[in-house]
């Protein structure tokens, strides 16, 4: 049966290419949008706003007016939104895919607690190749050990509103666990003036933003004598776009719990 989907942040840059991976791919159907209240986009029909052609949909502004027409929604907007918006779909009963990124401390144990009322699918990167980094990060760091010094660098286009991004705290975690650190503990965010030697156990996040950068990220293991590298880096959004969209699809059949992209591509 298909799956019906909606899309929140429709406007957005990761909403109309979510749009757009909706139309391509099988088995799953765009059958609501929404913007934020008081957006320009309005009324408009989400195709036509994705640049595919007209699809039908009309952009509304409220989730509660169409929540009984989706299975499934993929949101990619804001903390504050998604948090909203998964309380909607938790006492609805409608499962969710979340791309937000930059949540804080509070709005991340809300999220934790929506988990036991609905399915929700949570990563901060729904790249397949990003998802294959995590596993070789892991493998990298257990190999390689307390010798290297683990540092990660990641770069993101000017809009970009959080730091470091999601994907590059997530390599964080993944590294911490690997090499049994904590890293609320060892987690250095970028140094400046007399920072003394670099302490051994710490992992460094290097953070840079400009133009349309779509994200790199590139973790290093430096020992005496050689580095190696693990780096992805996207050149379109359309690969976060499929990724969710699988996501979506795949968490129809889910009826509580939290789930990651790992758990979609059985990477676990
Ligand atoms: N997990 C992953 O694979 C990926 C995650 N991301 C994450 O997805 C998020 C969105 O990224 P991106 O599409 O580039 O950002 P955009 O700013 O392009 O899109 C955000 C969308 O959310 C809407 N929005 C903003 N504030 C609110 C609000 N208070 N209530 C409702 N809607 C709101 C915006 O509307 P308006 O324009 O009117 O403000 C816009 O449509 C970010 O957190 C980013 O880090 C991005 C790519 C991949
Ligand atoms: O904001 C973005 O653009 C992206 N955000 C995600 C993150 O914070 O990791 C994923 C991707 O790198 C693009």
């Amino acid at each position: 049966m298909t799956v019906r989907l909606a899309v929140t942040g429709a406007g957005g840059r990761m909403g109309k290419m979510l749009i757009e991976a909706i139309a391509a791919a099988p088995g799953v159907e765009l059958t609501a949008a929404i913007e934020r209240a008081g957006s320009s986009l309005i009324g408009a029909d989400a195709g036509e706003l994705a640049g595919i052609g007209k699809n039908g949909v009309a952009v509304v502004s409220d989730l509660h007016e169409v929540v009984e027409d989706f299975d499934v929604l993929i949101d990619f907007t804001v903390p504050a939104a998604t948090v909203e918006n998964a309380r909607i779909c938790a006492d609805a009963h409608k499962k969710i895919v979340i791309g937000t990124t930059g949540f804080n401390e509070d709005q991340k144990a809300y999220l934790l607690e929506a988990k036991d009322a609905t399915a929700m699918c949570m990563s901060a990167n729904y790249s397949s190749g990003v998802n294959l980094c995590f596993k070789l990060l892991e493998s990298a760091a257990k190999i390689l050990g307390d010798d290297y010094d683990v540092e990660v660098y990641e770069a993101h286009h000017r809009h970009k509103i959080d730091a470091p991004s999601g994907t590059a705290l997530r390599m964080g975690e993944v590294l911490a666990c690997a090499l049994g650190r904590d890293l609320g503990k060892v987690a250095v965010y970028g140094r400046e003036g007399q920072t003394g030697a670099r302490e051994r156990d710490t992992i460094g996040f290097a953070t840079v933003r400009g133009g349309d950068v779509v994200g790199d990220h590139t973790v290093m293991f430096m020992a005496d004598g050689e580095r190696v590298e693990i780096s992805h880096k996207a050149s379109s959004r359309m690969s976060f776009a499929r990724g969710a969209v699988r996501a979506a699809a795949w968490i129809k059949s889910k009826e509580v719990g939290l789930f990651d992209m790992q758990d979609v591509l059985s990477l676990r």
